[in-house]
């Protein structure tokens, strides 16, 4: 089999979206004087759309969130003549080749990212072209279901967020995360709100449900530090990017502070980055992101890593490329989802673009047996409510 063609397209989202709200979710950039647009760096109403076609007809679809025009650029310049006329069962091999021939200005960031997608396409073909699902090409089902936390709760008034988890709890979950609302600028008043907004969430969802806090890199070292023995009467499973990905040692002294385990890794790429963080003691829980990653094959080689460290994977966001993996990793207890809702942040779009992501029922996702691939297809739904970029 050879690869005749990749195809990268931008899907930029140009219909109705919920307006941004101040406090909505801390972020890195809280702390500079100019707090601007509170969502603006994690907005991402974009994605870029890979398809690898081969000479029998499969076709494998990738996708990247990151940068999407970049990426896109990436793919069309420096990647997609590595791959041409290429094997796409030579995964490994492919993704050395990327990997090393961008390795002067790749390595992390969005030239992992448009890599990755080009791997997830790799092994969506892998897939289609045996007949197996891509989970039953990682090891198989390790597990009858995959339990979901549901991930939203940004932080707006409390009785809203009360009624929404409580939303979660007539669903069946039994796990949510919900995020700050403020960081260091916001002083003792910022402090107490947030910690107002966990007693509220707690309040609702009861002592035995996991409540997972997030603070989307938007605090620091000092100010994790005088919340995390405010924060332990709430027993959350995890805190997670409390501060920003660089700052390793931030993370390790964090770790080794408390009872509360401390996650991140969805800023984190290839098996080189998790194994420092991992040699450090940094995280707790792992929560790479299979397509910022390195895609599928670094994801893989990081399970593996994480196995041996005791640590549990449990991947940023839902979405079909982490589930494969996380129904085939023993060490990965359980996924994200985002529940589907008006386009906010950005995390929804992946709904609008792609058929085949399951529904959880009960706060469980299954994956079908008899799917081959990744199970997804371009959706024709919302084509009219993108600008996309050929
Ligand atoms: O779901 C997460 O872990 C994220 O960091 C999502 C991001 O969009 C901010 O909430
Ligand atoms: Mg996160």
């Amino acid at each position: 089999m050879k690869i005749t063609q990749v195809r990268a397209r931008v899907f930029e989202w140009k219909g109705k979206t919920v307006p941004p709200q101040a406090h909505f979710c801390s972020n890195a950039m809280d702390q500079l004087w100019d707090r601007g647009d509170s969502m603006g760096t994690f907005r991402f109403h974009g994605w870029t759309v890979v398809e690898v076609e081969t000479d029998e007809g499969v076709v494998g679809i990738g996708n990247v969130a990151l940068a999407p025009r970049i990426a896109k650029a990436i793919i069309d310049q420096y990647l997609t003549p590595l791959v041409l006329n290429q094997d796409p069962f030579d995964y490994e091999y492919l993704w050395q080749r990327m990997y090393r021939s961008t390795l002067a200005w790749g390595r992390k960031g969005v030239a992992m990212a448009a890599i990755s997608a080009i791997d997830i396409a790799l092994w969506d073909i892998m897939g289609k072209a045996t007949g197996r699902p891509v989970f039953k090409l990682l090891g198989g089902r390790t597990k009858e279901k995959i339990p979901c936390y549901a991930s939203k709760l940004y932080r707006t008034d409390l009785d809203e967020m009360q009624r929404e988890a409580q939303r979660y709890m007539d669903q069946g979950f039994k796990a949510v995360k919900m995020r700050f609302g403020y960081g260091p600028k916001d002083g003792p008043v910022g402090m107490r709100k947030n910690l107002d907004s966990v007693a509220a969430v707690r309040e609702v969802i009861g002592d035995d449900v996991d409540l997972m806090l997030e603070c989307y890199m938007g605090w620091n070292l000092e100010y994790a530090k005088r919340m995390l023995p405010k924060l332990e009467k709430f027993e959350p499973r995890w805190l997670e990017e409390p501060v920003i990905a660089d700052d390793i040692d931030g993370y390790a002294e964090l770790n080794r502070l408390t009872n509360i385990p401390i996650s991140g890794g969805e800023h984190e790429f290839t098996s080189y980055g998790f194994r420092q963080l991992l040699d450090k003691g940094a995280v707790s829980v792992i929560q790479y992101d299979t397509n910022r990653v390195g895609g599928i094959t670094a994801a893989h080689k990081i399970n593996a890593l994480a196995e041996a460290y005791s640590v549990p994977v449990i991947p940023h966001a839902g979405q079909m490329h982490n589930y494969h993996l996380t129904m085939s990793t023993l060490a990965s207890p359980m996924s994200e989802y985002f529940p589907v809702h008006d386009v906010e942040v950005g995390n929804e779009l992946f709904y609008y673009i792609f058929e085949g992501d399951p529904e959880p029922v009960n706060g469980f996702i299954d994956l079908d047996e008899h799917l081959p691939g990744l199970g997804l297809t371009l959706s024709d739904k919302y084509l009219d409510q993108f600008n996309i970029i050929e």
